[in-house]
């Protein structure tokens, strides 16, 4: 019951004649609202803004406490797959000037969606926001380490909604934490579950939520139905509705 597989041995599955199946697709809006709220509440600075009203400081108003604008902004979305293209059909609405996108080829839904397929480094450069979508293979392990996130703009706001161990969180803690990048909005994180005492959790620019992308009961109850229906369709000797193999 999911869109990623890299917790699935895929060898092992083979060698063992397993049919594997996941849930594509039923969840990228779920997911999409989820990274655009992490996206905000990172750039606004939601968890101080909370801190704020929990311990009766009341900062907010103050230029302690400016955020950052996304009207105006270039999002850069790492891994254009059909999550971030959701995520760019909604960004239109709020008056994002500029989206650019990295991948292994150009996708064709880009054009019509206007982003612009450039290289990391660029993307990185020119971003205000990074949203992370690729999927989480050797190849992407800290992606975003510390050389590309000294690359960000000071600005910058990190968005992940694919997987953790796309970002080495120890470079992110210190681009954090010395204010190299603006703020982090992490719906995935490793591990999961955090330890409580995770430095990232401490840091007051980084807004995590644990894993939350698909908890609608609309789409956990898709996801339920395609995954039930695989098993009924596997064992029936039939394609399954999402195959993996
Ligand atoms: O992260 C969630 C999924 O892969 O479905």
């Amino acid at each position: 019951m999911s869109t990623g597989i890299n917790h699935i041995d895929e060898a092992a599955v083979k060698e063992h004649g397993v049919k594997l199946g996941n849930t594509a697709n039923v969840q990228n809006n779920s997911v999409a609202d989820v990274a655009i709220g992490v996206m905000i509440a990172a750039a606004k600075r939601f968890k101080e803004g909370v801190a704020d009203i929990e311990s009766g400081e009341w900062k907010f108003g103050t230029n302690q406490t400016l955020g950052q604008d996304i009207a105006g902004s270039t999002v850069g979305i790492v891994g254009l797959g059909s999550i971030g293209q959701a995520i760019v059909r909604r960004l239109k609405g709020f008056d994002v000037a500029r989206f650019l996108y990295t991948g292994r080829s150009d996708k064709p839904e880009a054009i019509s969606l206007g982003a612009e397929r450039v290289s990391l480094g660029k993307l990185l450069k020119e971003s205000d926001y990074v949203m992370l979508g690729c999927p989480f293979t050797p190849e992407t392990k800290h992606l975003i380490n510390k050389e590309a996130l000294n690359k960000m703009k000071r600005s910058a706001v990190l968005v992940n909604y694919a997987r953790g161990d796309i970002v080495d969180q120890e470079a992110l803690y210190e681009a954090l934490k010395e204010k190299r990048i603006f703020a982090a909005g992490l719906d995935v994180v490793t591990p999961e579950p955090l330890p409580k005492d995770h430095p990232l959790i401490s840091l007051p620019n980084c807004f995590i939520v644990p894993h939350l992308g698909s908890s609608t009961l609309t789409t956990r109850n898709k996801m339920a139905i395609i995954a039930a229906n695989n098993v009924l369709l596997a064992l029936d000797g039939k394609p399954m509705q999402c195959p993996i193999n």
